[in-house]
């Protein structure tokens, strides 16, 4: 797959997937964040003076800083720590139920659900707790539900090289339930395979099977 170069800092495409660290821009000050959000305080019809809202837009730069963290991580990195010694295992492995917060790019509200991801190791497996945190940097940004979907499956890919690579997010976000459409509970779904899972319905039925159907 063609690798496509963008010259910005920071960026790394593949096939117009962009899965390394986030674009590395000039950052405004904590101050000038802070009067912005004294600026939307306002906006909204309150006094950004008053004893209650006197603290909040520190409190809210500070909530910023961890809800999009994620522009510091490189994904790539966090997988590159790998294991050989896997005792001949030679079958999926999946992380079912990966807890996901991210924020959607159109409107910056949250959208809040799951993630579960497989893969086929080839002959090098990662620690499990390593795909979470791929979840993890990508959802600490902002998001559609697809791009994030496709970065997961293509970090993935692209760093363990596996037989094929699966993933699955269900989430309900809050542009479609607090505001605009006000359908609350609508979950979106979307997935992404690599591989033997977009090969062989054999291996992406049995993957929908474990994320899916389970009694619930
Ligand atoms: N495809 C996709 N759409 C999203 C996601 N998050 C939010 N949206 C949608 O982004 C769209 C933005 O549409 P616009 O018409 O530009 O904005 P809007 O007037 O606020 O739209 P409404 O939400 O319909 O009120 C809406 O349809 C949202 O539901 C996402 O992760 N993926
Ligand atoms: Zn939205």
């Amino acid at each position: 797959m063609a690798t496509k170069t963008d010259t910005r800092p920071g960026r790394k495409l593949y096939a117009g997937i962009e899965i390394g660290k986030g674009p590395q821009i000039t950052r405004p000050s904590r101050e000038e964040a802070e009067r912005a959000v004294r600026t939307l305080i306002a906006y909204a019809g309150d006094d950004p003076e008053r004893e209650g809202l006197r603290d909040t837009p520190k409190r809210v730069v500070g909530a910023y800083d961890e809800f999009f963290a994620g522009y510091k991580d490189d994904p790539i990195e966090v997988l590159s720590r790998t294991f050989d010694d896997v005792g001949g295992y030679d079958d999926i492995v999946m992380l079912r139920d990966i807890e996901l917060n991210s924020h959607c790019e159109h409107h910056m509200v949250p959208f809040i659900g799951k993630a579960h991801i497989a893969y086929f190791p080839t002959d090098r497996v990662v620690g499990l707790s390593k795909l979470a945190r791929v979840v993890e940097v990508f959802g600490r940004r902002l998001q559609t539900q697809e791009t994030m979907t496709a970065q997961i499956a293509e970090t993935i890919d692209r760093v363990l090289k596996p037989k094929g690579v699966a993933v699955m997010i269900e989430a309900v976000h809050q542009c479609m339930s607090m505001r605009g459409v006000r359908k609350p509970g609508v979950a979106t779904i979307t997935t992404q395979f690599t591989g033997v899972f977009k090969e062989d319905p054999a291996q992406q039925a049995r993957f929908m099977q474990l994320a899916v159907d389970r009694g619930r």
